[in-house]
């Protein structure tokens, strides 16, 4: 999988460690930043990623501010982006199978790397279910 990811001032330490994170799983990762803890603005990543993912089919993105709320909302103004905030593994799973989710959205003040490890894991083990929630999906967009 090819996963676009970014985050905010808030996120960087735990964007750091899931770059490596799903480098280490053998997955293809563009870090569209940013490289430091200077004050940034969330909507700014938030549509980078939202872009890309759009351009470059098949892909996926993640993003991480300090809530997951700013990165989430932001990246959902896309028509095509489906962004989930996840902040478990059950959740990461139905947004995969029901929601055919793009874009995975979680908050460094939130969870710890434990949590955010099971959360990748699951979002990756997940796929879209189809079937009935096609049509639920499709109706997603206005
Ligand atoms: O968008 C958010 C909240 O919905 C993110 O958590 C941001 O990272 C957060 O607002 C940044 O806050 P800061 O006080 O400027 O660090």
């Amino acid at each position: 999988m090819k996963f676009y990811v970014a985050t905010d001032h808030a996120g960087i330490d735990l964007k750091n460690w899931t770059v490596e994170f799903l480098k280490e799983k053998g997955h293809e990762v563009i870090d569209l930043g940013p490289f430091s803890k200077e004050r940034v603005d969330y909507p700014d990543y938030a549509h980078k990623v939202a872009t890309s993912v759009l351009e470059d089919t098949g892909s996926q993105g993640i993003l991480i501010c300090g809530s997951g709320i700013g990165m989430s909302m932001a990246a959902n103004r896309h028509e095509g982006i489906r962004a989930a905030l996840c902040h478990d593994a059950y959740t990461a799973m139905v947004a995969r199978g029901h929601n055919d989710a793009n874009i995975l959205c979680f908050g460094e003040r939130i969870v710890g790397l434990g949590v955010a490890e099971s959360i990748i894991n699951s979002w990756l083990e997940s796929g879209f279910d189809g079937g009935r929630h096609c049509q639920r999906v499709e109706k997603i967009e206005l």
